[in-house]
C-alpha cells in the first residue's frame, strides 16, 4: 500500500493505491482505501485489511452516534484520538494499522496519523504503507504549501504512481481526495496506473518502457 496526505493553501489532499497482496499473491487491484466515515471526515488504510476495514467503520459508527447522541459533530482531533484509544487498548495484540483520519471541522482542516502502536501525529504531510519512502521521495521533492488544488492533485498522482512502479505490494488505481471548508470531494476514483506509466514514460521521451 501507499498512501498520502498533505495540508495545502485549499485545504487537505489525499491520494491512495488500491492494491490487497498477501506475500506475492495479489489479492485485490480494487480496494477503497479511503473510507468515507462521513461528510466531513475521511480515513486511510494500510497494513491489514481486515483490521483496517473494522476499526474504521467502528469509527464511522462512533462519529454517527455522538452526533445524534449530542447533535453535534466530533472534531476531527476527538475522532482520531478516539481511534487512538482503540489501538493503545489492542496494543501487541497484532492489530496491524497505519491510518489518516482527515477531515474539516469548526476550526478549519486537520490532517492525523495513527497507528496500530498507538501513535498519534497531527502533521501536514504524511504517506502511509510499504511505499511510502518512494512517495515520500516526490512529496519532499515537489510539496509546496502554495500548490494549487490542480497541482496538488498532480503531485499526489505522481507521487502514488513512482511508488507503485517501485512497491510490488502497491498498484491498481489511483484515487484522489480534496477535503475543503465543505467537507470533502471525490476528484478521481480510479486512474489507472498503467496508463499513467505510458503516459509519463512518453512524457520523458522514452519510446517503450525503458527495457528495449
Ligand atoms: C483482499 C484481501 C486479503 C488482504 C490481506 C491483507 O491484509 N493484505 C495486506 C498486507 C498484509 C498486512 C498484514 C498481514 C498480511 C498482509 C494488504 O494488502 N494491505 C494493504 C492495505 C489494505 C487496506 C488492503 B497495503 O498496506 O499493502
Amino acid at each position: 500500500t501507499t498512501t498520502l496526505g498533505f495540508v495545502f493553501k485549499e485545504g487537505i489532499l489525499l491520494a491512495v493505491d488500491s492494491r490487497a497482496s498477501m506475500g506475492s499473491f495479489l489479492s485485490s487491484e480494487q480496494v477503497r482505501k479511503v473510507i468515507e466515515i462521513n461528510e466531513y471526515l475521511l480515513g486511510t488504510m494500510a497494513g491489514g485489511a481486515a483490521d483496517c476495514q473494522y476499526w474504521l467503520a467502528y469509527l464511522a459508527n462512533h462519529c454517527r452516534t455522538y452526533e445524534l447522541k449530542n447533535g453535534s459533530k466530533l472534531s476531527v482531533a476527538a475522532a482520531s484520538k478516539f481511534l487512538q484509544g482503540i489501538l493503545i487498548g489492542y496494543r501487541n495484540s497484532g492489530l496491524s494499522m497505519g491510518c489518516m483520519i482527515a477531515g474539516t471541522d469548526t476550526t478549519g482542516q486537520h490532517l492525523y496519523y495513527i497507528d496500530n502502536d498507538g501513535m498519534r501525529l497531527k502533521g501536514d504531510i504524511f504517506s502511509v504503507g510499504s511505499g511510502s519512502t518512494y512517495a515520500y521521495g516526490v512529496l519532499d521533492n515537489h510539496y509546496r504549501y502554495d500548490l494549487s488544488l490542480d497541482e496538488a492533485v498532480e503531485l499526489g498522482i505522481r507521487a502514488i504512481y513512482h511508488a507503485t512502479h517501485r512497491d510490488t505490494a502497491s498498484g491498481g488505481v489511483v484515487r484522489v481526495y480534496h477535503i475543503h471548508q465543505d467537507g470533502w470531494t471525490k476528484v478521481h476514483d480510479g486512474i489507472d496506473v498503467v496508463d499513467l506509466h505510458y503516459r509519463f514514460a512518453q512524457q520523458k521521451g522514452l519510446v517503450g518502457d525503458g527495457d528495449e
